[in-house]
């Protein structure tokens, strides 16, 4: 079971921010974004290093790091994937981004899929899935299925708060991928919301409650 919860004290803080009732839509975005950033971080921190030779400013050469070979895509999950979007693309600019779109009924708690558009070239690189909630996995099993139907081989997940029934669930289906979150919470509520979680992240990030 490979999940990462990062307790750096700036996650905490901020996550604990985004738990307040009433928080803005301002806010919430925002933050969504910073602990975007922050969990990018963590999450690219064993991405391999290769030396190359440079010409540096006095015009010797000279050996530095570059990051290797895999070329990363990022996978917002629609619609509140996009909050955490900014965040992440600050760290890495040059990432392409492959959407995917899911709407969880919310009887069922069953994901349907409604758009897919991935870059090309997805078998050689490394996934970047974002999304603010894990919570009975579904969104998030469905969305490595697709990814890995299109010949992807690593992946890594980002969420900014899980529940222990969907990273289980998550890791069953999918053990060779990684999980980083600001938190791993209690449980699951009767209508699949998580607990203490943050609510519904889609409504807070566009305002549509
Ligand atoms: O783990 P699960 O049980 O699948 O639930 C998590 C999913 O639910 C939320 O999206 P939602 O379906 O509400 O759509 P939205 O982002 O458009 O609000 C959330 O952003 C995840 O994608
Ligand atoms: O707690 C939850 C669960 C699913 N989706 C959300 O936005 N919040
Ligand atoms: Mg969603």
């Amino acid at each position: 079971m490979t999940i990462h919860i990062i307790n750096h004290p700036l996650v905490q803080h901020k996550l604990g921010l985004m738990r307040e009732y009433g928080i803005s839509t301002k806010s919430f975005r925002e933050l969504s974004s910073e602990v975007g950033t922050l969990l990018t971080y963590e999450a690219t921190k064993n991405l391999p290093l290769e030396k190359v030779t440079i010409t540096s400013w006095d015009g010797d050469q000279l050996d530095v790091e570059h990051i290797k070979g895999k070329k990363i895509t990022v996978v917002p999950i629609l619609r509140a994937g996009l909050g955490m979007m900014d965040g992440v693309m600050q760290l890495l600019p040059a990432a392409k981004v492959s959407v995917v779109g899911l709407q969880r009924n919310e009887e069922t708690l069953e994901p349907i899929p409604y758009f897919e558009k991935l870059v090309g070239k997805i078998d050689e690189r490394l996934s970047l899935v974002i999304d603010p909630m894990l919570a009975t996995g579904g969104s998030m099993i469905a969305t490595i299925d697709m990814l890995k139907k299109a010949g992807c081989k690593e992946i890594k997940v980002i969420v900014l708060v899980a529940a222990p029934e969907g990273v289980e669930k998550t890791l069953a289906a999918h053990p060779d991928v990684e999980i980083f979150t600001a938190s791993l919470d209690s449980h699951l509520n009767k209508k699949g919301y998580i607990i203490p979680g943050l609510g519904d992240a889609g409504d807070k990030i566009f305002g549509t409650v």
